[in-house]
């Protein structure tokens, strides 16, 4: 088995990880590819002064078993921030938190895959348990396109503990289930954390009997739930839109 601990896999993943600022101690690059993205990595690297060694194919799988695309590169691993770096760059911004709490998400593809929607639809940041829960892999990097390196990623011991927390700072804490409320019924606009449960359990009892109120996406076939990312894009994006049209920026649905 390949140790896959500060290695990061493919074209995207390696980009975002460069413009991010973390650090990065050498790229490994194919040596047939020195175009497109490819020549960005290499130009990026080196106004850094980042070794960059040319190798074949068998070498960088000899790295990574990931889909490569070409292109490795070493690094520390992703740092963990804790909930109040979430909130100072929340307050930095001016903005309302928004943030995504993961009660057990266990699949690295939709842990990836999660990062990088809360990352691209402005979450402030994301919350995983130390325990019974996905962390953050070369395949998680790979999966999130490299939104790990974008996105604050906080790790708790007790996620109903650290619910608490947040409704201290006066958040609402909306669970998603599939036995809620309506989630376009209801006001997002507020400073709010979004719990989604994990593949088998869903929503811990606990965990649920600690959020604010249920909500729910209506479903209409035969299939039980939805994919925890995709019910996490649909709920962030609803928030996301009811926050622009309050401030009448339904032109920037970049800012929250
Ligand atoms: C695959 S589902 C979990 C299904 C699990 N077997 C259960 O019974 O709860 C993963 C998570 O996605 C979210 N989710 C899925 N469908 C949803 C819906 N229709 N409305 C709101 N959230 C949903 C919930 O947070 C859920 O815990």
């Amino acid at each position: 088995m390949i140790k896959e601990e500060g290695i990061i896999a493919g074209r995207n993943p390696v980009l975002e990880a460069l413009k991010s600022g973390i650090e990065i101690n050498k790229i490994i690059i194919s040596d047939n590819e020195k175009q497109g993205i490819m020549k960005e990595i290499i130009g990026r690297a080196r106004e850094k002064g980042i070794p960059v060694e040319m190798a074949n194919k068998k070498k960088l799988d000899s790295i990574t078993e990931l889909n490569h695309q070409g292109v490795v590169a070493m690094s520390s691993p992703v740092k963990y921030m804790n909930i109040d770096d979430i909130f100072d760059y929340a307050n930095k911004r001016g903005e309302d938190p928004l943030l995504v709490v993961l009660d057990g998400i266990q699949d690295p593809a939709n842990l990836g895959s999660i990062i990088r929607t809360s990352e691209v639809l402005g979450a402030h940041g994301v919350i995983i348990p130390m325990h019974r829960s996905a962390g953050i892999t070369a395949a998680v990097s790979r999966i999130s396109a490299g939104a790990v390196y974008h996105q604050r990623i906080a790790r708790v011991a007790n996620i109903s503990q650290a619910i608490k927390e947040m409704k201290e700072r006066g958040l609402w804490v909306a669970a998603c289930d599939m036995n809620g409320e309506i989630y376009y019924g209801k006001d997002l606009t507020g400073p709010i954390a979004l719990v989604i449960g994990g593949e088998g359990k869903g929503v811990s009892r606990l965990v649920r009997e600690n959020c604010d109120y249920v909500i729910s996406i209506p479903m209409y076939g035969k299939i039980g739930s939805l994919n925890a990312n995709v019910a996490a894009a649909i709920v962030m994006s609803e928030v996301v839109r009811q926050r622009c049209m309050k401030n009448g920026r339904i032109s920037d649905s970049r800012r929250l």
